[in-house]
């Protein structure tokens, strides 16, 4: 059996890509960006405005840049400390730093065997298959230029990791704790995420895992068992058993095409007519405070409910919380192992770590998985 201890434990890794969505510096970045996230998505004008304005209020800036630098700083610090010897580069869908020059650089400096980390924690058209897409456009990009093309793999989905898991545990209970006392125990959870289409939603994940019916496949799936994790820890830390629902925020596209419900707004009012006495928002779909969660839950939800009288509070996502750096560390050693393994270089196969009922997701997306409306090159997965 190989020595662990001499072989470095990324190989054959050599770097990390940090893979996001990118978001506006200042005002005059918003248009061009908002530009870049709707090029050929049908989304409707007046929805445009609104989201820009959005941006417009926190004058032009999206906390997402600064808080993927913040993540790339604990991970650097993590590795370090680790004695993983693996440097980490950052790259965007939407903003600069773009994909495409990133890859570039990783190729300039000499890598060749990527690993890719998306702040995307699910399985969902726009959560992996298009950062899939974006992928094989930055790499086709390279060889019209004729760089040698360096192979590219993606982690696997980390929603059921402790370490993406335990933090929004934590601030969960921090989020409880900041209701009036007397309001705290019978307080319900409202888990939020984004909404997309339902046959998004239905396509998501592998093909054993769609629906057909608005059930919301492998997308809806890792979201309850995400919740029902954060409910039964926060029950084994209080004695109390929040009642919760998953609800969605964020909605864009067409009126008349289907998206997930009930929107986060809908359901306070509901929750208000029931007699709830407060409520806590927790934004398990994302993986730092960035703008749909700041306009969309700090801001709009959050004067909805204020509208209504009904006390809320809001619990922060992982960000760069270092069980999450480490979950990340996790997860890269783990799939370089079983890249030895696969290769005859290793006797056995990695533990893959994973809570909740779904068990660790897939590493390689299979065919079909988070199918596009219409087909195109994805790098990173089986098609
Ligand atoms: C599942 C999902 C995630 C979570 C997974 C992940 O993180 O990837 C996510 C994240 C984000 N979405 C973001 C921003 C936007 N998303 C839009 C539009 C859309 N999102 C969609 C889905 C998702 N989006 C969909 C189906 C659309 C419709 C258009 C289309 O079919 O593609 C639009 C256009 C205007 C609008 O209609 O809202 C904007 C500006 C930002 C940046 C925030 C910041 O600046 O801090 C982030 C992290
Ligand atoms: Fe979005």
């Amino acid at each position: 059996m190989p020595d662990q201890s001499v072989q470095p434990a990324a190989d054959p890794y050599d770097a990390l890509l940090l893979l996001s969505f990118g978001g506006p510096e200042g005002p005059d970045d918003v248009v061009p960006f908002l530009e870049n996230v709707t090029r050929g998505r049908g989304i409707p004008r007046e929805r445009l405005k609104e989201v820009g304005r959005h941006y417009f209020l926190f004058g032009g800036v999206s906390p997402i840049n600064a808080q993927n630098r913040e993540l790339l700083h604990a991970l650097r610090k993590d590795f370090a400390e680790h004695g993983l010897d693996l440097p980490v580069y950052w790259g965007n869908r939407n903003w600069a730093p773009y994909l495409t020059d990133t890859l570039r650089e990783l190729a300039a400096d000499g890598h060749r065997r990527i690993l890719t980390l998306a702040t995307s924690a699910y399985a969902s058209y726009s959560g992996c298959r298009q950062y899939r897409e974006n992928l094989a456009d930055a790499l086709a990009a390279l060889e019209g230029e004729g760089l040698p093309l360096p192979r590219v793999d993606k982690l696997r989905h980390y929603f059921n990791h402790p370490g993406f898991v335990r933090p929004m545990v934590d601030t969960t209970l921090a989020a409880l704790a900041e209701l009036p006392e007397g309001r705290r125990a019978g307080a319900h959870l409202a888990f939020t995420t984004h909404s997309i289409p339902t046959a998004a939603a239905d396509t998501s994940g592998p093909v054993a895992a769609h629906t057909e019916d608005g059930e919301g496949g492998a997308y809806v799936a890792q979201h309850l068992d995400v919740a029902r994790l954060i409910v039964d820890a926060v029950r084994e830390e209080t004695g109390v058993e929040h009642p919760w629902r998953l609800v969605y925020q964020s909605r864009s596209g067409a009126p008349h095409i289907p998206w997930l419900e009930p929107d986060i707004c809908d359901h306070l009012e509901e929750l208000h007519g029931e007699g709830a006495p407060a409520v806590v928002m927790v934004p398990i779909g994302f993986v730092s405070d960035h703008m749909e969660v700041k306009y969309d839950l700090d801001t709009e939800a959050t004067a909805k409910a204020a509208e209504l009288g009904l006390p809320v509070s809001r619990a922060s996502t992982v960000g760069a919380d270092p069980r999450f750096a480490a979950c990340v560390r996790d997860l890269v050693l783990e799939r370089a192992a079983t890249e030895r393994f696969a290769e005859g270089r290793a006797a056995t196969a990695p533990v893959r770590c994973a809570l909740g009922a779904l068990g660790p997701s897939h590493d390689v997306c299979p065919v079909g998985c988070c199918p596009a409306r219409s087909p195109r090159p994805a790098a990173a997965g089986s098609d």
